[in-house]
């Protein structure tokens, strides 16, 4: 059985150790990093306290932008499926909307965590074969430097009730289409990920690890040496399934003009695919 091992940020062989591990499972878990642990725990407080009881008025969700709160009502289907996911979230970008009382919080932690994915994507060039690297247009880290697009998601499973769909999970197995997905773990477990032999495998959810993966833009634009994996989140059962469970991807998407390969940019990338999914 396949199994995912947390990667000590601060190792001599950090970069090379991550890379492979992205490369093998297209997750990789890191502990000792610099995100800051305070400021994901209150965020994820402060939201599930607004998710419950926080004034939704004016967050209606954007088609048109993509900003905004997104209820349970019409929260996504992945791909393929027919049921939709059992959760519901909001969708922040920094020239976005968001509760005014929340948004330091969230800018700071938005700002940290793309500064981290600068590094990342810096390790997985320097581990990229020459071969391979020689495709990426422009240094991966450079992909998302000022990009309007990089989505920060808050999401809320809400407890069970027994009366769900039948066949809905909290969210079911999909691939990010981004370029790379950056999530500290959740405040609750049910993150897996999809090994080459087709086994599920449990994510860690250690509270304080960060984990990352590849998504379909960097699959993409490394010619599939990186592959983007699926991933779903599957039900609480016995007593967890009362809790909530908060998580926080940050979807890093390249500036729109960023060429990702022969045939794609960006922006052709990303159209092909909310086409695909409905949504545009
Ligand atoms: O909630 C999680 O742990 C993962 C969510 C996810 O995969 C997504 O929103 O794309
Ligand atoms: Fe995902």
């Amino acid at each position: 059985m396949p199994t995912l091992t947390a990667v000590d940020f601060t190792a001599p062989d950090a970069a090379r150790e991550f890379a492979s591990s992205l490369r093998e499972t297209g997750f990789g878990v890191l502990k000792n990093h610099p995100i800051d642990k305070a400021l994901v725990s209150r965020i994820y407080e402060t939201w599930e306290n607004w998710f419950k009881t926080g004034d939704k008025t004016g967050f209606d969700f954007s088609r048109d932008t993509q900003d905004g709160f997104f209820p349970a009502s019409i929260s996504e289907k992945a791909q393929g499926y027919d049921v939709k996911d059992i959760k519901e979230y909001f969708h922040f970008y920094p020239w976005g909307r968001i509760p005014e009382d929340l948004r330091a919080d969230v800018e700071a932690y938005y700002a940290g965590a793309n500064k981290l994915a600068a590094t990342l994507l810096s390790w997985v060039e320097a581990n990229t074969p020459a071969d391979i690297a020689k495709n990426y247009r422009v240094p991966l880290s450079s992909m998302i430097a000022d990009s309007q697009k990089t989505l920060l998601r808050i999401l809320h499973y809400p407890p069970m009730t027994g009366s769900e769909e039948p066949g809905a999970v909290r969210a079911a197995a999909h691939t990010d289409i981004n370029l790379l997905t950056i999530l500290p773990a959740a405040n609750e477990p049910g993150l897996q990920v999809q090994a080459k032999d087709g086994s599920w495998i449990d994510v860690p959810c250690e509270f304080g690890t960060l984990v990352v993966n590849i998504g379909d833009m960097l699959q993409e634009a490394s010619g599939h040496y990186y592959p983007s994996t699926k991933h779903r989140v599957i039900n609480p059962t016995g007593e967890r399934s009362e809790k909530s469970r908060i998580s926080m991807p940050l979807f890093l998407h390249p500036r729109p003009d960023v060429v990702l390969s022969d045939r794609y940019t960006a922006d052709s990338y990303l159209k092909e695919r909310l086409r695909e999914l409905g949504v545009l």
